[in-house]
């Protein structure tokens, strides 16, 4: 099996070489869910800088969630370093950790919102971050509501703020998500398989959007996808995982689908 592993240097733009841009920084994790089980994540290095999109790619089970969520403390991390956002996560109690949490923005697969409130309701959920037990029907603060209703239009759906969410197609569902997860100011955004439920065009528009969204607010988006084509489209770096390690590293430009491809290469397990 061939690997294409870029010095980062040479994956980054020069600009982006330092450390205090580093918003994400992972050293050799090895993740293990249960005593005895395999380790799930084998020895992973990671850095995300601010202005970056990159794409993780996997096969299924892979380990792209796992290592999404040891970015959040919400995997145990067996042995390595994990920072990010300044936090520690290994040392983290639980107050820190809701401080860290609350600055990474994340979006899932299924969208995540609450289908029977309102598309504004919604976003505005994402200015709740903190705030511990709520109670949705209360008021929200006037420059919230205006906060939310911008961040409607920058997705591109400001005409749909009164509507149910769960009446939205699946694309503009994910643009609410995506709008929640500005609300909350993020340092950093994970987008866990955001594309998975859209449909081609559908997906394009959202990583078009995520990977603007890193630009202009100058932070790190990490996106996880199974198509290649949708990556070497829409990210700056692309990040191989196989059975937990990373195989392929560096930047879009300088790599294919051929240097792609080991990371989906048939297993011994015939998975793929
Ligand atoms: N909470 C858990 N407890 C035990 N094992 C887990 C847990 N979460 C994930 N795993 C295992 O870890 C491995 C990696 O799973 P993970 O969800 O990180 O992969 P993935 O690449 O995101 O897969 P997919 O593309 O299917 O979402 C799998 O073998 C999975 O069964």
């Amino acid at each position: 099996m061939s690997t294409t592993l870029l010095p980062l240097e040479a994956a980054l733009p020069a600009e982006q070489t330092t450390e205090q841009d580093s918003l994400v920084r992972v050293r050799d994790l090895k993740v293990q869910y249960t005593p005895g089980s395999g380790l799930v994540l084998d020895g992973v290095d990671l850095d995300l800088f601010r202005g970056e999109t990159v794409a993780l790619l996997g096969s299924s089970g892979s380990g792209k969630s796992t290592l999404m969520k040891s970015l959040t403390g919400f995997a145990p991390i067996t042995s390595g370093t994990v920072q990010a956002c300044e936090f520690n996560v290994a040392d983290l109690r639980r107050g820190q950790l809701r401080r860290l949490r609350s600055q990474v923005g994340q979006v899932f697969q299924q969208f995540n919102l609450i289908g029977r409130i309102s598309v504004l309701t919604n976003v505005l959920t994402g200015a709740l971050h903190d705030a511990g037990p709520v109670n949705l029907a209360g008021s929200f603060r006037s420059s919230d509501r205006r906060r939310a209703l911008e961040l409607l239009d920058r997705v591109g759906i400001a005409h749909k703020a009164a509507d149910e969410a769960r009446s939205l197609s699946g694309g503009q569902q994910q643009r609410v998500a995506i709008a929640r997860a500005l609300m909350q100011n993020p340092r950093l955004i994970l987008a866990d398989e955001p594309v998975a439920s859209l449909d081609p065009r559908m997906s394009r528009v959202v990583l078009e959007l995520l990977q603007s969204i890193a630009r202009e607010e100058n932070i790190p988006v990490l996106v996880s996808l199974h198509v290649l084509p949708l990556a070497l489209g829409h990210s700056d770096r692309i990040v191989g995982l196989r059975h937990g390690q990373i195989i392929v590293s560096g930047r879009t430009n300088d790599l294919d689908a051929e240097q792609l491809a080991p990371v989906y290469d048939i297993d011994d397990q015939g998975e793929e």
